[in-house]
C-alpha cells in the first residue's frame, strides 16, 4: 500500500513529520511519502523521505508569477505531485496541463477527484494514479471506506474501465490501520491522508498504527 501524507497548511513541523514518515517507512513493506507545502519541499526532501508536492500548475518557464513550476518542484526534491486536490481544484484542461507539466519534469502524478465519474475522466489523462476523496468526509475522521465504501469500489471500476495501469488511492477521514486495510480490501492501492498524522500529538505513533496491520 502507498500511504501519502499530505501536510496541507497545517501548523505542524514539516521536518519532524517528514523524519517520522522516513523512519516508519523503514519498518514496513508499505510505501510512505509526505507532501509538504511548496515552501517546505527542500527542507523536507533533505531528510531523505519520499517527498511530493501538493500541486503544480499547467505552465512552462516564463511569465507566470505566483505559479508552481513542475521543474522547480522537482529541483526542490519532489519526486511526485498531487494535482486537482479538492482544496486546489482545477478545470479539466488545466488538470491535463498539470499532468503534462509534471511528466515533463519526471514527477509521478496522483490526480484527485471527488467521485467515481470524475475518476474516470482523471484516469483518461495519463496520470500514474488517481485518488477519490468525497469532500464532505475530508478532515472528519470518518473514513470513506466505512462511510461510503461504494465510492471506492466504483472508483476502482471507473479507473480500470479507462486504463488498467492507473492505480487508485482513496482518501478522506483515514486515520487508523483498519481504515487502510479496509481501503485495500475495496481495491485501493493506497491512501491519501492528512489530519490523522499532521494533527496528531505524536505523528510517529500515528504512522506506526497506520501501517501496523499491513
Ligand atoms: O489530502 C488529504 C485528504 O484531503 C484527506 O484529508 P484527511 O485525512 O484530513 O481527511
Amino acid at each position: 500500500m502507498f500511504v501519502l501524507v499530505n501536510l496541507k497548511t497545517y501548523p505542524c513541523d514539516p521536518v519532524a513529520v517528514a523524519e517520522a514518515v522516513r523512519d516508519v517507512n523503514e519498518t514496513t513493506d508499505a510505501r510512505l511519502a509526505v507532501a509538504p507545502q511548496a515552501a517546505h519541499l527542500e527542507r523536507v526532501a533533505e531528510t531523505g523521505v519520499e517527498t511530493w508536492a501538493q500541486h503544480v500548475d499547467p505552465i512552462d518557464y516564463g511569465s507566470n508569477t505566483g505559479h508552481a513550476l513542475a521543474e522547480s518542484v522537482a529541483e526542490a526534491g519532489a519526486v511526485g505531485t498531487l494535482i486537482n486536490h479538492s482544496e486546489q481544484r482545477l478545470k479539466l484542461a488545466d488538470i491535463d496541463g498539470s499532468v503534462q507539466a509534471a511528466q515533463r519534469a519526471d514527477l509521478e502524478t496522483v490526480v484527485c477527484a471527488n467521485n467515481p465519474a470524475q475518476i474516470g475522466a482523471a484516469a483518461a489523462l495519463g496520470s500514474d494514479a488517481v485518488a477519490v476523496e468525497p469532500p464532505e468526509l475530508i478532515g472528519t475522521g470518518t473514513p470513506v471506506s466505512q462511510a461510503d465504501p461504494d465510492v471506492v469500489e466504483d472508483a476502482v471500476d471507473a479507473a480500470a474501465g479507462v486504463d488498467s495501469e492507473v492505480s487508485v488511492l482513496c482518501g478522506a477521514g483515514i486515520s487508523t490501520g483498519d481504515d487502510v486495510v479496509a481501503a485495500g480490501e475495496l481495491g485501493a492501492e493506497g491512501v491519501l491522508l492528512a489530519s490523522g498524522v499532521a494533527k496528531a500529538d505524536d505523528p510517529t505513533a500515528a504512522l506506526e498504527a497506520l501501517v501496523d496491520p499491513l
